[in-house]
Order: structure tokens, then sequence, then C-alpha cells
């Protein structure tokens, strides 16, 4: 891959691709999309025809890339997007489009875009939903309180904490490596370029906040406390929430994912239910404006925004990107010297922006040389075990 933008020259690096037996990528398609494609089956009751179509699925991803059937909506992008890679198989072409990929042709399996009774139905939603209901998230509701009335910017500072490690809840990641949520997080994160997001958000500012979102479930409702906070503390006047036009990536949160969170925060109550109120209020008088552009599921990296979507984000005072994938797309999916600048690297991208990731995919960039040597030393899968994290702003 190489990402020369002019002004800011950046080193080429390869694209990750999936073929190195017992990598980090090879993983994901070798082990947890077929597992991913037995979890669906067993939580949705699907009918023989979609079964069938799941076994279809099961033998493809073995196989060679197939193009989307004919009558597919999309099919026309999706030709364009998969011309280089229709036929090759699986492991060889970039992880990043091929894991956008498979994701596009579960849906289809599943009839997601069928006209028939399963149209609409999110194969992800009985993971996304029992997310809702555990132990985890009623403590994070509990201690609300604390956080809306603690001092301003403190509030503010736990809000993005828990933005931040909220990604770890992701539900793919879950099932690449189950025993991970028990591993403590590493709170010393690999970089932290905080202060500078509150420079840019200082008091007052009523700016203009984007929030590229990730997972819906906890990581949601951590997101919708952070704009809650924005709003409340007049950090921002207005707030775009970008979520995904349908399910992606097992966790990603569509708007139907929106509204079961704010029914949760409703159902709890104290706090979280004046959360959800001040959440709703302002979507209906436009402070908080909801949108989602097919962009978000398609397999491109940022660098290729289309011209409607970044004069959107280009109005933002900051645009703030959650989760992993979301940074693999910004900084492009490839293998850079994880000391090669983020501030360079994200140079193109048309607003000031602050990525909050969790790490669990291989792409490092942006990291301190000395750090990187201990990192390398003394805990060896810093890059995909979600325990480390990032706070990176290019202002
Ligand atoms: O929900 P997130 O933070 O984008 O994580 C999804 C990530 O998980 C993975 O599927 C692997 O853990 C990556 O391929 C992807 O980048």
């Amino acid at each position: 891959m190489t990402i020369d933008e002019g002004q800011h020259p950046v080193p080429a690096a390869a694209a990750i691709v999936s073929n190195v037996p017992d990598s980090f990528p090879w993983g994901v398609l070798t082990r947890r999309h077929p597992e991913l494609i037995a979890t669906v089956r067993r939580l949705v009751p699907y009918p023989p025809a979609i079964q069938e179509s799941l076994d279809q699925l099961l033998v493809t991803i073995d196989g060679t890339i197939p193009p989307l059937p004919a009558d597919a909506h999309d099919r026309a992008a999706w030709q364009e997007w998969a011309a280089p890679y229709l036929g090759r198989g699986w492991l060889d072409v970039p992880f990043l489009w091929s894991e956008s990929y498979f994701y596009r042709l579960l849906l289809e399996a599943t009839g997601y875009f069928s006209s028939g009774p399963w149209a609409g139905i999110d194969p992800f939603a009985p993971q996304k939903t029992a997310e809702l209901d555990t132990p985890d998230l009623a403590r994070d509701l509990g201690d609300l309180d604390r956080l809306v009335t603690a001092p301003e910017q403190a509030g503010l500072s736990a809000a993005l904490t828990a933005s931040l490690w909220g990604n770890r809840a992701d539900l793919g990641f879950r099932m690449s490596d189950p025993s991970a949520q028990g591993k403590d997080q590493v709170d010393d994160l690999v970089a932290d370029d905080s202060a500078e997001l509150w420079r840019l958000l200082g008091a007052g500012t009523q700016g203009q906040v984007h929030l590229v979102a990730d997972n819906a479930g906890r990581e949601l409702t951590a997101d919708l406390v952070l704009i809650d906070r924005l709003l409340a503390t007049g950090r921002a006047a207005t707030v775009t929430l970008h979520l995904k036009p349908h399910p992606y990536y097992v966790s990603d949160a569509t708007t139907t994912d929106l509204l079961q969170v704010l029914r949760r925060l409703e159902a709890a109550g104290d706090t979280a239910g004046d959360i959800a109120d001040r959440l709703g209020a302002a979507i209906g008088d436009g402070r908080l404006q909801v949108r989602a552009h097919a962009f978000w599921c398609s397999p491109l990296s940022f660098h290729e925004l289309p011209a409607d979507l970044a004069t959107q984000l280009a109005e933002a005072t900051v645009v703030i990107i959650k989760g992993d994938l979301n940074y693999r797309r910004l900084v492009g999916d490839a293998h850079w010297d994880p000391t090669t600048s983020f501030q360079d690297l994200t140079s193109y991208f048309p607003a000031p922006l602050a990525a909050l990731r969790t790490l669990k995919s291989d792409v490092a960039v942006g990291v301190d040389p000395d750090r990187l040597t201990q990192l390398e030393a003394n805990t060896p899968g810093w890059r995909t075990d979600g325990t480390h994290a990032v706070i990176h702003v290019r202002s």
C-alpha cells in the first residue's frame, strides 16, 4: 500500500493479507468466520433454505471468492470493489477487503436484503441484545451518577476513558479470544493525546463534534454517555453520530441498536434515564443527528471517503473515530513500522480527529520507540489481545 498525500509523503507499506499460517488475520478467516456462521445458526432459527445458504457460504469461504448474486441491490458497487479479487483465494487478498466481503455474503445468505420474511433481520441481534443484560453493563450504569456530578473536566475525561475501553466489548473480538475479556486492560496507554483533544474541545467551545461509532451494546452506551457530557457541558453544540446502515462485523451499531441502548438507559432510570431523556430531546431538536452512510459498510479505507461524506466531516471541530476496524481504515491496513507518525498518515483526513482504539489487530503506528522496545520485550500479544489502547489525535 502506498499512501502519498503530497504535502506529507509517508513511507509505503505492504497491505496485510491473511496467508501466513497462525498469523492473526489467518485465524480470523480460517477459524473465526466458520465459528461465526455456527453461532448465527445456533442463535437464530433459520429455515431450511437459509441453512442451505449458510452451508454454501461455509464451502465458499474454503474456496475462492465468488461474486454477489446478479440481483443483489449493491452488486454493481461490489463488482467494482471485488474486481481485483474475484476467483482468488480468500487468504491471498487484503485482509481489510476479505473480512468486509465475508460480512456482506453472510447478510446475503441470511436473506437480510431479500424481500422475504427474513428481510432486515439482524443475524447478530441476539448477541448484541444479550450484552445489554450483563452485570458489567449494570455496573457501568450504576457508576453514572458519580460521573455526571464530577467536576466538568473530570467527568469528561472519565466518559472518554469509558468510551475508549468500551471498545473491548466488541463481540467478534470475544469469539477470537474468549479469555481476552478477563485479561487486565493496561491503563498506561500506548499513546495518549487526550490533552490535545481537550484543547480542541476546550471549555465553552460549542463545537461541532462527529463521532464515528463502532460497536453496539456496552460500547455504544459509553459513547452515548460521552455525547451527553459533550452536549451538557457545552463543549459541543451539535453532535453527529455516524452509525452503520446495516449489520456488520458482528456487533457494529445500527440505528436499531441505538434505539435499543436508549431504551435500556431509560429502563435503568435515575441518572441513566436522565441521559436517555436528554439524548432523546437532542435527537428531537437536531442537536444530535444520526447518520448512516453506505460508505461505513464498504471495504474501503478512509482515503477513499466519498465527496458527500468528506464534506460532512470537514465541518467538524473534531471527528472522534472509534475502534479497531475504523483505525485500520483510517491509517491503512498495512504493515507500518509502528513508529510511523500517526499525524503524517492521517494528514489527508478532512478534519481534526481523535482515534480511540483498543488494539485488536496487527496494525500499529504512532508508538514511541522506547515504548515499542518495551512492549515487544514484555508483552508479545500487545497488538491483538485487546489489553492495550491508544488515543491518537491529529489537530
Ligand atoms: O469492533 P472493532 O474495534 O472495530 O474491532 C473489530 C476488529 O476485530 C477484528 O475482527 C479482529 O479482532 C479485526 O479484524 C477488526 O479490526
